[in-house]
């Protein structure tokens, strides 16, 4: 997965840089037909006027889910040398799993402990959109959101918890209703430090 270009060193020169992340062409007309055929042969009859518009609907939907949006990563001097967790609680999050194409939705809290540079704050829940953008599971995501905050911002920690409820789990399959998947990544003084982990879960609201 390429982000380009590298935050610390182009940083200092140029604190706005625009992320990318790469995914494959797309080709919504064959998405259309595709899901057209797909539902066809599911028996879904579409001639009826609210559907007729379905499969293009559906070729949107998904294109929409599986495509990361590009964004700006503002960074600021730590010119006060704030050196307390920064948390952004209850980040919506909406993805798909990878293995059935089913929503998973829940929210994230994302933390870290400041170095040289602050995060515009907007910037975390775009992380976390970022990375949602594309056939996912849970536990790579949180990763992945963690990792990229690591790399790109090198903070003193990094701490994210992720709680979801995968619609693959609660519409169908086991049916298990209610149920609440929670996973959780650590760097830095967040991972090492007992004292700081516990400060993060516990503004998190989560009983390590
Ligand atoms: N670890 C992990 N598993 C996930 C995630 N999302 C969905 N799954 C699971 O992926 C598994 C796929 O298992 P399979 O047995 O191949 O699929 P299935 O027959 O549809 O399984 P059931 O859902 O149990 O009916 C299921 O257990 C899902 O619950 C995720 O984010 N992380
Ligand atoms: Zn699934």
């Amino acid at each position: 997965m390429a982000l380009s270009p590298e935050l610390p060193d182009a940083a200092q020169r140029r604190p706005v840089l625009q992320v990318v992340r790469d995914h494959g062409e797309r080709d919504l007309a064959a998405a259309e037909r595709a899901a057209a055929e797909f539902l066809t042969a599911l028996g879904v009859e579409l001639d009826r006027e609210s559907l007729r518009d379905t499969p293009r609907r559906m070729a949107q939907a998904y294109a929409e889910l599986l495509t990361p949006r590009p964004f700006n990563l503002t960074t600021f001097p730590n010119e006060e040398g704030y050196d307390q967790l920064v948390l952004a609680r209850e980040i919506p999050v909406r993805s798909v799993c990878e293995h059935h194409l089913l929503p998973f939705v829940g929210v994230a809290h994302v933390a870290y402990l400041p170095g040289e540079r602050i995060l515009g704050l907007s910037k975390l829940a775009r992380v976390v959109e970022l990375f949602a953008h594309g056939p996912q599971v849970q536990e790579r995501l949180t990763k992945q959101v963690a990792d990229w905050l690591a790399e790109h911002l090198r903070p003193k920690g990094v701490g994210v918890v992720l709680e979801a409820e995968h619609l693959c789990m609660t519409l169908r399959g086991v049916r298990a209703a209610g149920t609440k998947t929670i996973t959780s990544a650590l760097h830095g003084t967040l991972r090492e430090d007992s004292r700081s982990r516990q400060e993060f879960f516990s503004l998190v609201g989560v009983t390590p």
